[in-house]
């Protein structure tokens, strides 16, 4: 009885003893990397604050807090039309209401069921490349595995609401056409500063070599834009001359009016980076929005359009027609505002 009670102490013990070693090494090498990385970063990136300053007009004597300065950002009519034909961020109950009786009727793109063939944790370990690859990062948690399922219709990916699940380069393979790569995230908040970037020399060494990669997704969190350690990546990504996209994930958690100043302040980050791709999406993998763009974005990419796509553009053209003729009548029998006396 005493010894299993003793258990649980002698465990902890021999933990704490054995830990330190460990971490240490890992600690030093992140150190050197995270150096290494510093002195090397490429293009310089403008931050969100100075995206905002360039957005919004401020006075010479006015000092505004970035909340106020996000606040006073005009969001982009175009963006705004997309994300209602997309149906994309929250809204206030009315004005669903007005609009519930028509809607886009987008036509499906459907991509093939995927299949996990391989797991790598080192270089070494990559699979021989035979097919084009779509590569998902992003930071941890921001849906890089939940968005890789929704666009297969598959659960070949496992997702957890806890940061951190995904700990190697996984591979899978659609229907032998192409390859989409779920990436381990960068940056978890939370973890311990060495940790955080943990994953990125293995990723570097992937985007770097990989011959038949032909772009990467790079997911961010709609609710916080571009962070420091997504700068990085991309700063990363210019050195390796690898072709990206960004892609805003979870877009159903932020206002319609917020999710288009925050594209407009992505956008204008990512405008004078040379392997951006200059067309941000938006997407939420929990309300199945916006994943269409997306996997024509996938399928041109990797030269499958003929096969995959050949009916789809005309069905794309009636609908779109059929939405705009509704919106205008909405437009024209729609109640002009009360103006504040
Ligand atoms: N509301 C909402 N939640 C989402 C969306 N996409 C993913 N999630 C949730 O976000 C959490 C993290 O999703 P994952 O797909 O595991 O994230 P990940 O980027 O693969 O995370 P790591 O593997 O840790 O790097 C899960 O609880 C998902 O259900 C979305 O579009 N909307
Ligand atoms: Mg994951």
């Amino acid at each position: 009885m005493a010894s299993i009670r003793c258990r649980p102490l002698v465990l902890s013990i021999l933990r704490t003893a054995i830990r330190p070693a460990t971490t240490a090494t890992a600690t030093t090498t992140m150190r050197h990397y995270s150096e290494k990385h510093r002195q090397h970063s490429g293009p310089e990136f403008a931050t969100t604050v100075d995206s905002l300053k360039q957005a919004v007009r401020v006075g010479k004597d006015e000092e505004l807090s970035n909340r106020q300065l996000f606040s006073r950002l005009k969001p982009d009519a175009k963006t705004l039309d997309t994300l209602d034909m997309l149906q994309l961020g929250t809204e206030k109950r009315g004005r669903f209401e007005r609009r519930k009786w028509f809607r886009y009727n987008e036509p499906d793109v459907k991509l093939p069921h995927i299949n996990f063939f391989a797991g790598a944790l080192t270089a070494e370990s990559f699979p021989a490349e035979t097919l084009p690859e779509i590569g998902f990062v992003g930071r941890s948690n921001v849906g890089k595995s939940t968005l890789v399922n929704m666009l297969c219709g598959s659960s070949a990916a496992r997702v957890s609401e806890r940061p951190g699940l995904t700990q190697q380069i996984n591979f899978y393979t659609a229907d032998n056409d192409f390859h989409l790569v779920d990436m381990p995230g960068y940056g978890f908040a939370y973890a311990k500063e060495e940790q955080k970037q943990a994953w990125v020399p293995l990723i570097e060494s992937y985007v770097r070599d990989r011959k038949r990669l032909k772009r990467v997704m790079l997911l961010l969190d709609a609710r916080h834009g571009i962070k420091t350690n997504d700068r990085e990546f991309m700063a990363l990504l210019e050195r390796t001359g690898t072709k990206y996209q960004v892609v805003m994930t979870k877009c159903d958690l932020v206002s319609r009016i917020d999710l288009a100043k925050r594209h407009l302040l992505v956008v204008q980050e990512t405008q004078k980076a040379r392997n951006c791709i200059p067309r941000v999406l938006m997407v939420s993998a929990k309300n199945e929005r916006g994943l269409n763009e997306l996997r024509k974005e996938i399928l041109h990419t990797c030269g499958l359009g003929k096969k995959y796509l050949a009916m789809h553009k005309k069905k794309e053209v009636i609908a779109r027609t059929e939405y705009m003729e509704q919106l205008d009548i909405f437009k024209e029998t729609a109640r002009p505002k009360k103006r504040r006396q």
